[in-house]
């Protein structure tokens, strides 16, 4: 059963003429052209021509959602920091006061954070959304990271979340999270996905020393080997190896997609949940943008993995959804040269010749 569907490319030739018909050697726009492809081709889906033909196409309400979650495997001490700083940091989420709230002010994004089952839940009064599934996960070296039900659950409230909350005149949507020791239950799920052995897969996360790596690397390896027999489905590698966080952007990726919304997705762990959402939808590729190649060592290779190209490159490795805020002006400009720029016929620029 398929809830998500390929983009209908009815108008995909029509786009790409107006594209091309821009007053500028054919694909000189580079990536940017490529977006505009993609974003109006997402905007148009529902459009009749004479609807399509009218309309300047715009980015409405963008919406990006910080997910929080705690998990088990930090308690081996394999981050720079113990769980209680997820607590903390969705704190600063609350006040205003970290990175991402900074670029979503910048930018004009609306900011919602997510407690989808930290150690240490905010107080109410700050504005998180609360769709808690545990303190936790349970440490999935020796235990699947959660039950069927925290699964199902979890699953249901990243969608309500979409259906609900987010939906009303929004188009775009962006997904960051936050967890310490998220980057072990990412490096975990790519491995199962992809057969790459965890040496590949498994990086610094927050900057821990060699030592550390070696011990994330090794308890990793052991996950990998306590699983195997139970690891065939995405279903199952989530329950098995994910997070509280990780599993909620699943559900909310398919929501978006099954919506036809545009989907950015952060780093390394938004990756992983972005990998797992294709592999249950396979469809939903067509909705995602790839918003940055993170410094985690292992996001190179998932993005070649699934075959796509991230809009930047600068070494971020925060999470949040910061490399997410920092592509909306990069979006909107494509969507600007798709509407504004004039064609060859409009500007009287004759005599250029393709090759
Ligand atoms: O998004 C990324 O590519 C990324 C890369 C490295 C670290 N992070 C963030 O750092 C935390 C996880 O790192 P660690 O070392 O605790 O596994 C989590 O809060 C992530 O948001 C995020
Ligand atoms: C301070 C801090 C901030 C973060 N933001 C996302 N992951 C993080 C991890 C740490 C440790």
């Amino acid at each position: 059963m398929s809830n998500v569907r390929n983009l209908d490319l009815q108008l995909a030739e029509q786009i790409q003429h107006r594209i091309d018909d821009k007053t500028k050697p054919l694909g000189a726009l580079g990536d940017l052209e490529v977006l505009a492809r993609q974003l109006v081709l997402i905007f148009s889906q529902r459009m009749d021509v004479e609807q399509f033909a009218t309309t300047r196409f715009a980015i409405n309400n963008p919406q990006l959602v910080v997910f929080a979650g705690d998990h088990g495997i930090a308690a081996h001490g394999v981050s720079i920091a113990p769980s209680e700083v997820t607590g903390q940091m969705v704190a600063n989420f609350a006040n205003g006061g970290s990175a991402i709230n900074v670029l979503c002010r910048q930018f004009d994004w609306q900011l919602s954070v997510v407690d989808c089952g930290i150690l240490h839940a905010p107080e109410p009064k700050l504005g998180v959304i609360s769709q808690r599934l545990g303190r936790r996960t349970a440490s999935f070296t020796t235990a699947a990271a959660m039950s069927d039900e925290q699964l199902e659950q979890g699953l249901a409230y990243g969608k309500q979340l979409v259906e609900t909350k987010l939906a009303y005149n929004c188009n775009l949507l962006a997904f960051g999270e936050m967890g310490i020791g998220n980057t072990s239950s990412a490096a975990a799920i790519f491995s199962a996905l992809s057969g790459l052995a965890p040496e590949h897969t498994v990086g610094r996360g927050t900057g821990v020393s060699d030592d550390v790596h070696t011990k994330k690397r090794r308890l990793i390896e052991q996950a990998l080997l306590f699983h195997s027999a139970q690891l065939n489905t995405a279903l199952d590698i989530l329950r098995c190896l994910g997070g509280f966080e990780i599993c909620q952007m699943v559900g909310a990726m398919l929501a978006a997609a099954q919506q036809q919304k545009a989907i950015v997705v952060d780093g390394f762990i938004a990756t992983a949940a972005a990998m797992l959402t294709i592999e249950m939808e396979p469809a939903s590729r067509d909705y995602m943008i790839f918003a940055h190649n993170s410094g985690e060592q292992g996001h190179a290779k998932m993005l070649t993995y699934l075959q796509v190209k991230p809009l930047l490159n600068l070494g971020l490795r925060l999470g949040e959804g910061t490399g997410a805020a920092l592509c909306l002006p990069i979006l909107q400009s494509a969507l600007a040269i798709y509407n504004d720029m004039a064609s060859f016929s409009q500007a009287q620029v004759t005599d250029v010749v393709s090759a």
